[in-house]
């Protein structure tokens, strides 16, 4: 990997300018957790700092607010209300509204859980934000059951399901992961969205480009590590790439830093918060090398 060139086609970001300060690197906005999940937004959030992000913020159910602001002192939490279920309510919308006029950019989804609240929840922010948003996990349940799951979006979206949640979206419960790859694509062109379609070799497309991800391992295979990405692509967003960049350059990063883990743990051994501890060395790797030609 080093004093290779990076692969052409991967977006460029430049050094830090001397005077660039937090603001400068974007406002994020996560939205997560439930009683029983309060570890899938903290990885998000965890990420979206390693990311680059200057300032996050978590908006979880107030019944784990402790829990989460406790796993990381780098981050905001943001209080919402909790249902009887342990999930955030439909009635949080307001308390939400609060935070996002501030916000550059909105994650939903990792840990969230399902009700029907949150369906009307999630439904609203697609189809009313109208910043770059990503939707991860239980947001792209709750997307499935909507009459057409991604159309009517106010902004530019990612959404990041893995086969299963792929299969949900279309409405299609035995698809193939080879017709699976091929559907993102016309999907992403048809709703006009970026589709992050997860496993080994993840598929980024927007309907007219597509990226074969050459980075990961079969490490990734562990609780967690999508919501890294999450978190990793959310950071991109914040930081002003625009969807199709963001979403491609977090998959590299996300897949290097595994691939920079396995050399000292092993593939049974990687954590996603193991992983999270590499991606400082995947943007350690990815700086050396991006002033050298592209291949
Ligand atoms: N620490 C925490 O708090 C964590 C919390 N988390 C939170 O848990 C919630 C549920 O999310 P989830 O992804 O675990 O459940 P779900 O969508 O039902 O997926 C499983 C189904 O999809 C399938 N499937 C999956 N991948 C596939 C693939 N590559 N290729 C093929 N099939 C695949 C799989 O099929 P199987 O092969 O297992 O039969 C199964 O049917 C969510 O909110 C998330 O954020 C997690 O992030 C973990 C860490
Ligand atoms: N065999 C594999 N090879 C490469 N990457 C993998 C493999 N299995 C899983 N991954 C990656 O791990 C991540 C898993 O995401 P996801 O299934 O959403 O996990 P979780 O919801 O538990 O965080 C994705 O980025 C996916 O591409
Ligand atoms: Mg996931």
């Amino acid at each position: 990997m080093p004093n290779q060139p990076l692969p052409s086609g991967l977006p460029i970001i430049a050094a830090r300018a001397a005077d660039s300060h937090k603001g400068t690197f974007g406002r994020a906005l996560l939205v997560g957790g439930s009683v029983g999940m309060p570890g899938s937004i903290s990885l998000s959030g965890q990420a979206c700092l390693k990311g680059g992000a200057g300032l996050v913020t978590l908006a979880v159910p107030d019944a784990i607010i402790n829990t989460v602001a406790n796993f990381e002192p780098s981050y905001m939490t943001w209080a919402l209300p909790t249902d009887r279920t342990g999930r955030i309510p439909l009635h949080a919308k307001a308390r939400l509204n609060e935070k996002l006029h501030s916000s550059d950019c909105l994650a939903i989804g990792p840990g969230l859980g399902q009700t029907r609240g949150l369906f009307h929840l999630v439904s609203h922010l697609y189809e009313t934000f109208s910043k770059p948003m990503v939707i991860d996990a239980d947001g792209l349940n709750l997307l499935a059951q909507r009459d057409d799951s991604l159309a009517g979006h106010a902004g530019p979206r990612v959404v990041t399901p893995h086969l299963g949640e792929f299969r949900r979206l279309v409405g299609k419960p035995h698809l193939s992961m080879e017709d699976a790859r091929d559907m993102a694509v016309d999907v992403a062109g048809n709703q006009q969205v970026v589709v992050v379609l997860k496993g080994p070799q993840t598929l980024v497309t927007d309907g007219h480009r597509h990226w074969h991800n050459p980075t990961g391992n079969p490490g990734l295979a562990t609780g967690g590590t999508g919501d890294v990405l999450t978190g990793l692509i959310t950071a991109l967003l914040a930081q002003s790439l625009d969807v199709y960049e963001a979403a491609l350059l977090a998959v590299y990063l996300h897949g290097l830093a595994a691939d920079l883990a396995i050399r000292e743990t092993t593939q049974s051994g990687l954590t996603a918060s193991g992983l999270l501890t590499f991606l400082e060395e995947a943007w350690r790797d990815y700086e050396s090398r991006r002033d050298l030609p592209s291949t």
